[in-house]
Parts: structure tokens; sequence; C-alpha cells
């Protein structure tokens, strides 16, 4: 993913100080960075919340620099001819944030009690950044929670005060923003799922972190990166093809899928894996769906196996999984057809396992299996969601998801693609486990059907020759942005996985114009 460094990396609290350290040690003084960066979100805020609409903005500021940012803000929208109203939600300030205060004071920014930033159309959350220790407790818990009861458009700098910068938990009450302005480098705990809730749209506003600085903290092989969804997408789709190119060159994938209560995930399954514009497509179901399959993906091969009472394919007799360059297994399998599963990790070729692929392993923890699959030669793909997730790692989902992720990795070396709100991808590189964060998505996504399309994607992808993390990471964010699309189409309930399969490839258009 070709980004520079600081638009992708993620980072704790205890890392971005450590650079910004290094900024400051080697001559910026601290105050300069502090105008810098409260210009830019002068800037951004007239941007979104433009004077005539949002004259009056409420300032909430604490004692620390994110209070010191927030002071400086208020300095330039009061000179903007904004009526700003501050509170100081704290009796003590660092030195930098009373010079501001003072000089606030000394140009008549009017200084006022919470309930008195009750009439704003604005309000401004500097009450803490990265520097929060401690819970948000006692008169302070319950001035946030009035806050939160106004239902007044809150832009939070750097981090709604009151998350956790690393875990993205609530520590005692937060803030819950509309809008936040991460300041230089991504935070970790604004990507983990808990916290969106407080978030509401996220933005980062860069300062020109010097790129030496962030490698010397975070070193070469650090594990946490966000995608950037536009040019992950502009950088590896279309798939470029060789203008005399012939189908058998592009990928013959083989789909192991379906059973007659679930028939459905099949044809989600093909039709995701069509949109992947791979060269041959396969699909191997229980011989009573042969002819429903075929008649909605009619281009794919579509081998009927021998089944079982219960309507699921029995075997793959006859099958020569040599021949394929990928496989997925497992949506709407079924758990009747458990030894399809492992018949597929046994062949060594490139795999993702969705759905009842996973849960046919699960629990991961005979270690006789797990050194089955470190020992694969070949890229294996899983891509839970989080009961799946839990299921097949019961063990590890007690950390934070990015830890238990990462663990689950460095366990059975696959690539795991872990569903939600927020998709992470983790993989080994080098033997050191790096984790890829989908940064949007929609909850339009939430639906049956979808998962099949994705693991379809991916098997595309993975056939006509892309790693298995960039096939993972490349499907996910084309998945969700389509997604997005989709929704702003046809509103978050119109994005049903048959109408998201065939938006796909249109969506593409879009992005490369
Ligand atoms: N490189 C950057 O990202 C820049 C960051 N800036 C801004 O500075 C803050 C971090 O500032 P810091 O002073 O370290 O911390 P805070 O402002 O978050 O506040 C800490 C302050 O609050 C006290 N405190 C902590 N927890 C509690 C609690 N539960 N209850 C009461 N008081 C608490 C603590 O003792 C401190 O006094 C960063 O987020 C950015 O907004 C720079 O301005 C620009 C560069
Ligand atoms: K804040």
């Amino acid at each position: 993913m070709n980004s520079p460094i600081s638009t992708q990396v993620i980072v704790t609290a205890a890392q971005m100080q450590a650079i910004e350290n290094l900024i400051f040690q080697s001559g910026m003084p601290v105050a300069a960075l502090m105008e810098k960066v409260a210009l830019k979100i002068t800037q951004r805020i007239a941007q979104l919340y433009p004077t005539h609409r949002f004259p009056k903005v409420g300032m909430l500021v604490g004692s620390g620099h994110n209070g010191g940012d927030a002071l400086v803000v208020a300095r330039e929208l009061h000179h903007q001819g904004r009526q700003v109203k501050i509170c100081s939600m704290m009796p003590k300030a660092k030195p930098l944030t009373r010079v501001h205060t003072c000089h606030a004071k000394a140009i008549g920014i009017p200084f006022v009690s919470l309930t008195e930033l009750q009439d704003c159309d604005l309000l401004i959350d500097g009450i803490f950044g990265f520097g929060l220790e401690r819970d948000v407790a006692g008169d302070l818990a319950n001035s946030f929670n009035l806050i939160n009861s106004w239902q007044i458009p809150i832009l939070a700098i750097d981090l709604p005060s009151g998350l956790n910068c690393d875990r993205g938990d609530v520590m005692g009450t937060a803030i819950r923003a509309t809008h936040t302005l991460c300041l230089g480098l991504w935070k970790r705990g604004l990507l983990i799922e808990q916290a969106l809730p407080y978030i509401g749209i996220l933005e980062r506003v860069d300062f020109d972190t010097p790129e030496q600085f962030i490698i010397e903290v975070l070193g070469d092989r650090h594990p946490l990166w966000r995608v950037d969804p536009q040019t992950c997408l502009r950088q590896y789709l279309p798939i470029p093809r060789p203008i005399s190119v012939h189908k058998y060159n592009l990928g013959h994938l083989l789909l192991v899928v379906g059973s007659q209560r679930y028939a459905g995930a099949a044809i989600l399954a093909a039709l995701g894996a069509k949109a992947s514009g791979v060269g041959m497509l396969s699909i191997a179901v229980p011989s009573s769906l042969k002819l429903l399959v075929l008649a909605q993906v009619p281009d794919a091969l579509v081998i009927g196996c021998p089944e079982t009472d219960s309507g699921a394919i029995d075997s793959l007799a006859g099958l020569d999984l040599q021949k394929y360059q990928a496989i997925v297994c497992g949506c709407g399998l079924s758990l009747d057809a458990n030894s399809v599963v492992k018949q597929t990790i046994d062949s060594d070729i490139p795999l993702v396992l969705d759905a009842d692929g996973l849960n046919a392993i699960s629990p991961v923890a005979d270690p006789n299996f797990i050194r089955k699959l470190q020992s694969r030669t070949n890229p294996l793909i899983f891509t839970p969601h989080g009961g799946e997730f839990s299921r097949l790692f019961p063990d590890l989902m007690t950390s934070d998801r990015l830890d238990a992720l990462i663990s689950a990795v460095e366990l059975c070396h696959a690539t795991i693609l872990l569903k939600g709100a927020r998709t992470m991808i983790s993989f080994l590189q080098d033997e050191k486990p790096r984790l890829w964060v989908n940064p949007e998505s929609t909850p339009a996504l939430a639906r049956g059907g979808s998962g099949d399309v994705l693991a379809g994607m991916i098997g595309g992808l993975l056939a006509q020759g892309l790693s298995s993390s960039d096939s993972a990471i490349v499907a996910a964010v084309w998945h969700s942005q389509a997604a997005i699309s989709l929704a702003n189409q046809r509103s978050i309930m119109g994005v049903d996985p048959i109408s998201l399969a065939h938006h796909l490839l249109p969506f593409l258009i879009t992005v490369a114009s």
C-alpha cells in the first residue's frame, strides 16, 4: 500500500509523545507546533462549520495542551468574527495553556460557566487529548453527561475527551463528538470499534511529522497500519491484463460452497468471485443444487457433488484440487461437510476459509492441527466475524481486538480478516505480525450474505495472483467502499448482497475516473 508513512501508521499515545519529543528536541518550539496545529484546525472548522450557520462557538478547555490547542483556535475564531465563549473545565492549567488563557481574556473573549454554552451552535472539545491519565469522575463526569445531553454538534480536538487513546474504551464517561480531528498520526484507540459511537466523522489533521522521527520511534517493522481506501483501490484495481492474455492465465478459482439449507450463499460467493474478473470459475455444490446455481451463474462450471442425507456436500471425490489457483471453502456449507473442509486444507492450494469452513475447524487448539496450518506452503486466509473468531480462538478474545487478532495470526500463521464495523486484516510479514485496519465502512453491510460476496471476491483476487494479504485488504476495501456508494444511492436499507455484487464493477469505474 504505497502512501506516505504518516498517512497510514497507527500509534499509541506513548509513541506519539515520543515522536513529538523528537520534534521538540530538534528545535521546534512546543508553542510553534501548537500554533501550526491550531491554525489547521481553525481552517477545517471554517470549511465544516461556516460562520453564517454556526456563529456561536463554545470552547471546552482542559488543563493540558489539548486545552491549549482549543484556546488558540478560540483566538483565531474570535478574530474571524465568531461569537466565541470559553469554559475552563479545570481550575489549574499547564504553563502554555495558562498564557493562552491570559491572552484570550485580554482580547475580550468571555469566560463563562458550562451552562452558558448551552445556546452555542457548535462546541469544540479541548478537554483531554492523549494525556488522559485516569477515569473521568465526579463533577467533571457530570459535566460530560450534561454536554452530551445538549444535542449541539461537537468537534473533538485530537480525540473525544474521555476516550482511551490506545484502547478506544470509555474511561468513566466520554464526550460524544460529531466530528473528530485526529492530530498528527492516527491514534490506535480511534480505529477500535467500541470508540465509534463517540468519534463521529473522523479526519486527520496533518502537521508534517518528519518521517525520520516516525521511523526512529516505531522502527521499520511497525505492526499497525491504516489503509487509505482510495490509494488502495487505485493501486490494485482493475487488475491489469496483457492484450493477448488467455482465460487460463487469469486464474481458475474453485468455490466449495452451499447446501440445501443455505443454497443462496453459493450464488452470492459466485457473484463476488465473478466481479473480481477471475478467468475461470468452478463451483462445487451438492448435486441437488447444480441446476439452481447454474441458472444464476451460467458462465461458471458447476460441479454437482455427492451429498449427505441433510443436503450438504459429502465428498469432493473425482475433483483434482491441484488444478485450481485458489479455493474458497465454507459459504453456506453447513456443518455436515466438515470432512470436505479438511480435504481443502490438506490440498495446500491457496485457500480462503469462510463461515462453516471456519466452524468446521473450531476451536483451533490441537497442536498437531496448528502445526499442519503453520506448515502449509501456500496462502491460507480466514475470514471470521467476531463470533466465528471467538469460536476459533476462544482463549484469545479476552484481550482487545487488535491484540487478539495478532495473537491468532502468530498462532496459526494464516492471514486473518476479522470482519466488523472496522474490518482488520493481519498476517505475518518477514515473520513479524502486521495489521491493517480498513477505516471506512457502513452498517448497510450488516446483512446476511454480505460476507459470502466478500469471500468470493477474495478468492477471485487470490486466484489471479495477488498475495493473500493484498487479496484480503483490497477485497475488504472494495467491498466496503462499494457498499458506501450503493447506500448513498439507495439508502442504508438498499444494500442487499445481490445489488452489492452487481455494484462492485460500476463503482470501480467511478474510482478510476
Ligand atoms: N503531537 C501532537 O499530537 C500534538 C499535541 N498537542 C496537543 O496536546 C495534547 C496532549 O497534551 P497533554 O498536555 O499531554 O495532555 P491533555 O491535554 O490530554 O491533558 C492532560 C491534562 O489533564 C490532566 N488529567 C488527565 N486525566 C485526567 C482526569 N481523568 N481528570 C482530570 N484531569 C486529568 C493531566 O494531569 C494533564 O494536566 C494532544 O492530545 C494534542 O491535542 C499539541 O498542542 C500539538 C502537537
Ligand atoms: K479532546
